[in-house]
């Protein structure tokens, strides 16, 4: 199976206070995002290919609500607390965090657990509190357990900082263990982050480094799916939908210069690059140049 991620971040933050989001007015965002790309996905019926769009949580309802009948579409948020409420158990005692039964009852059929920008914010809390942010990986961990436990697929990230380079098998090996550790694997795909090669003027990991990942990810976790969440975009889809360990991408801005941004159009371009090849067709500054 094929994967076709997407990360919405927080796009949807008008540019008025410093965001990117000049498609909808907030309270449209949401579902502006599904009712413009789910007929056109419905194209790919019969790829055996997943469309997982992973939402800030005050989208969630609104996008959840615009799926039409048979939509190719699935809505997940972008993390879980580590502990849930139960029935006879804690009712609700969580104030300020998300937890996976609270996704579940919104809608959401997955969530992206450990982005490169959560697992930053989690270390930071560690380090500042003098404590080990090793243990990011194992508040990961039940972060994962608890959201499978509710039901929801799992997209887990993980990948290696520049500093982190020269033992990357090392790092990337912990973070598959420990963050998988006593978890349904049938539930969870990987995505391959290169966290030092995201940002401006940083050079794109090459098909070679791609498919090492992917080999390794596969040889370590027993042959789980993984997909590049470098991320996907135009100039890269058809490179990456050739590297034959990855199992698809994830996308996140799909305009690097200009007025940048997520744009739903050039969504679809990433996705039919990806899934279908072929000529690349020339739109608005696609190639990241002034993040
Ligand atoms: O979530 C995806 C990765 O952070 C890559 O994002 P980007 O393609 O917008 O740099």
């Amino acid at each position: 199976m094929k994967h076709i991620f997407l990360n919405l971040k927080r796009f949807d933050i008008p540019k008025e206070y410093g965001g990117v989001n000049a498609i909808a007015p907030v309270e449209q965002w949401g579902s502006f995002i599904v009712r413009n790309t789910q007929e056109a996905l419905k194209a790919y019926k019969g790829r055996d290919t997943e469309f997982v769009m992973f939402f800030p949580e005050a989208h969630v309802l609104n996008a959840v609500g615009a799926l039409c009948e048979d939509s190719p579409v699935k809505v997940g948020c972008q993390g879980v607390f580590r502990q849930d409420t139960a029935i006879g158990g804690n009712f609700g005692a969580f104030t300020s965090s998300r937890t996976a039964n609270a996704a579940k009852a919104l809608g959401c059929s997955c969530v992206l657990i450990g982005h490169c920008e959560e697992r930053r914010d989690k270390a930071g809390i560690l380090e500042a509190g003098g404590g080990d942010p090793s243990a990011v990986n194992r508040i990961l961990n039940q972060e994962i357990r608890e959201a499978v436990r509710a039901g929801l697929n799992v997209l887990y990230c993980i990948g290696e900082t520049f500093e982190e380079q020269p033992r990357w098998q090392e790092v990337l090996k912990e973070q598959l263990d420990e963050g998988l550790k006593d978890t349904d694997r049938t539930k969870v795909t990987i995505a391959y982050e290169p966290v030092w090669a995201i940002g401006p003027g940083k050079t794109p990991p090459d098909s070679d480094y791609i498919g090492k990942i992917g080999a390794f990810v596969k040889e370590t976790t027993g042959g789980m799916d993984v997909v590049y969440g470098g991320g996907l975009k135009q100039d890269n889809a058809a490179m990456v939908a050739a590297v034959p360990d990855m199992d698809g991408g994830l996308i996140a801005l799909t305009r690097f210069s200009g007025e940048i941004g997520f744009y739903p159009n050039e969504y679809l371009e990433i996705v039919r690059l990806y899934l279908d090849g072929g000529e690349r067709r020339e739109t608005k500054g696609s190639k990241r140049s002034d993040l």
